[in-house]
């Protein structure tokens, strides 16, 4: 069965529509990115899918329940990262990770949880004396601290440090080995390409493409780009194979050092799925 089901899902704001219409579904286990880029619907998306905004329309499922009339229960079994995080104001790490841990019935440790999210050493800082990055991380730690069977995060790793992007990404790859289902926004497309089994990219309340990070918009079958350096002058090729081309160059006795092969990467996809989407 599948965690999330959304059919012609919709959701309008004074004669707007900020989602026009969508179909999900996401099985257990499964990471899945929505992409799209500012206003898109992402957050109205997630908002609706964890039972924080209501809908106009569609059906929908969520841990087989509708996150519109869900009670406390169902509440329970998913962890939430939204956009607009709570102000912690003058709690610690630790006085804040240990109430939130509170209202759930079989909650993680929260020196693990801490841990997890890299603040061990901030465990005794008031939240209000944190760094933009270090507060998203307590945003992440109450995200998780209830043991979620589903996790929204929508942009969780905005003002992360490389490093801390990093270990939240293995985060989020163990909790989806260990069986937690997540569904992810974010505009950060490297991010979306480490982490997704799957992804849709929205653009004005729609989706308008989905898949694999490697099959997305016809990716894994666009042409290759070869480029090299001949007589003083870059050349370029753009080919579907490039095996004959690649024989010849090599047969020529071109300088290889100058030789670069690549193929669109999920950016130029997005990007191209963007503006056909205008
Ligand atoms: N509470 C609201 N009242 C009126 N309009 C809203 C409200 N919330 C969102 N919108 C509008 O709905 C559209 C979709 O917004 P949403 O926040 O879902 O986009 P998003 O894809 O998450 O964007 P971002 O990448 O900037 O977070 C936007 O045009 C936005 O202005």
């Amino acid at each position: 069965m599948e965690v999330i089901e959304a059919r012609d899902l919709r959701k309008t704001y004074r004669g707007r529509a900020a989602v026009g219409g969508i179909d999900l579904a996401v099985a257990r286990g499964e990471i899945f990115a929505l992409l799209g880029p500012n206003g898109a619907g992402k957050t109205t998306t997630v908002e609706i899918l964890a039972g924080h905004r209501r809908r106009d329309s569609g059906d929908v499922r969520v841990l087989g329940a509708d996150p519109a009339t869900a009670g406390q229960g169902w509440r329970a079994r998913i962890g939430i990262v939204l956009q607009d995080a709570a102000d912690a104001a003058d709690l610690t790490v630790a006085e804040m990770v240990r109430h939130v841990a509170g209202f759930y019935p079989r909650p993680r440790r929260p020196g693990e949880v801490i841990e997890l999210v890299g603040l061990t050493a901030k465990r005794d800082s008031r939240i209000r004396t944190l760094s933009g990055g270090q507060r998203r991380r307590v945003d992440v730690a109450l995200g998780i601290v209830g043991r979620p069977e589903l996790l929204f995060l929508d942009e969780p790793t905005t003002g992360f440090d490389p490093e801390a992007r990093r270990r939240f990404w293995d985060l989020i790859r163990t909790l989806a080995g260990d069986g937690t289902t997540i569904l992810l926004t974010t505009h950060y497309l490297d991010e979306a390409e480490a982490l997704a089994d799957r992804l849709a990219v929205l653009a004005g309340g729609r989706i308008v493409a989905e898949g694999t990070p490697a099959t997305l918009g016809g990716r894994a079958a666009a042409d290759a780009r070869v480029s090299w350096r001949e007589h003083g002058r870059t050349r370029t090729e753009q080919l579907a194979d490039p095996g004959d081309l690649l024989r010849k160059l090599v047969a020529d006795g071109i300088d290889l050092r100058t030789l670069t092969v690549t193929r669109p990467t999920l950016e130029d996809t997005y990007l191209n799925l963007i503006g056909a989407g205008r």
